[in-house]
């Protein structure tokens, strides 16, 4: 028997448990296109994911100064990217690592959209720091390391901002569509699934890019989704094939960092492009866009 002392006298404590908690509820697979035959488009500011352009969402993986952040958003606008990324709150394998600037990097984030006039896409790590989020970012993302964060799941899905949701290092396509359900049960509808590479033996590569993934997903789920070739691959010499890749297998866009000086980068310098390699991935992108009756 549980018991408390009220006044200093130990009384018998029986906890009221509410009936409607234990009762089980009807799933209703929200994510599922038998259901919603129609593809949902998401809203970024003026940008739009899903309705058949291929959006291109480009930055550094973590903001780390004024000077580098509207330099790299400038570079990023230059060469057609929609919306900008950049993470403040990192989730790092080693806590000395980088860990971002928190919210002083949302306000350089700010600074640099408004420079550039894109939305920009920022991670949220912490369920206190979403009220700052909602406040300021366009777009909420909740990373590979948090898919399964079922608490934080439930409440960007009382949020009215739309999330980027990333795959797992080991997510089955099961597990991913029911962390989607989460935010959608929540009421948010407004959810953008994203292929970053899932853990194999294979060590060439940071991670293994599972691009089969696209049209699977397409079929199962009416939500877009993106591919992010950076955090797949590991190496910007294979960037570039494998964001050309994600647009012929019919992805609704890609994630692909880029930073003004990468040997510098505080993380993840070796997977993000020079300016110079983003604008001619652009380009070429641009080209097939067209022929696969697309836009940029
Ligand atoms: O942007 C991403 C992550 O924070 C980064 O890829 C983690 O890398 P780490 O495992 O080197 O910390
Ligand atoms: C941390 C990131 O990626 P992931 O969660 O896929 O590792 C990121 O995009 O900044």
């Amino acid at each position: 028997m549980l018991a408390a002392k009220i006044n200093g006298t130990e009384q018998a404590m029986t906890p009221v448990i509410d009936p409607e908690a234990c009762k089980p509820r009807a799933p209703r697979k929200l994510h599922a296109r038998e259901q919603h035959p129609e593809d949902t488009v998401v809203r970024v500011g003026d940008v739009a994911i899903g309705g058949g352009a291929f959006v291109v969402i480009a930055g550094p993986c973590s903001v780390e100064s004024e000077e580098q952040m509207v330099e790299t958003a400038q570079a990023v606008r230059q060469g057609g990217g929609a919306i900008l990324r950049g993470g403040a709150y990192k989730p790092r394998t080693s806590p000395y690592s980088f860990q971002g600037l928190g919210p002083n990097g949302l306000t350089l984030l700010g600074l640099a959209g408004k420079a550039t006039g894109l939305p920009y896409v920022t991670e949220l790590m912490d369920a206190e720091d979403l009220p700052l989020l909602e406040e300021q970012a366009d777009m909420i993302q909740i990373g590979a390391r948090n898919i399964q964060n079922f608490s934080l799941l439930k409440k960007v899905g009382r949020s009215s901002k739309p999330v980027l949701l990333k795959r797992g290092l080991m997510t089955t396509v099961d597990e991913l569509l029911m962390s989607a359900e989460y935010i959608l049960d929540g009421g948010n509808q407004s959810v953008v699934l994203c292929e970053r590479g899932i853990r194999t033996f294979e060590t060439a590569t940071r991670n293994t890019l599972d691009l089969s993934v696209v049209p699977v997903l397409k079929e199962r789920t009416h939500l877009p989704v993106i591919v992010d070739p950076s955090h797949a691959v590991g190496k910007r010499r294979y960037v570039a094939p494998m964001a050309k890749a994600a647009l012929a297998v019919g992805a609704d866009g890609i994630m692909v960092e880029v930073h003004c000086r990468p040997e510098a980068a505080l993380c993840d310098g070796e997977q993000s492009l020079h300016p110079s390699e983003f604008a001619e991935l652009m380009a070429q992108l641009r080209g097939m866009a067209a022929m696969c009756g697309r836009t940029i």
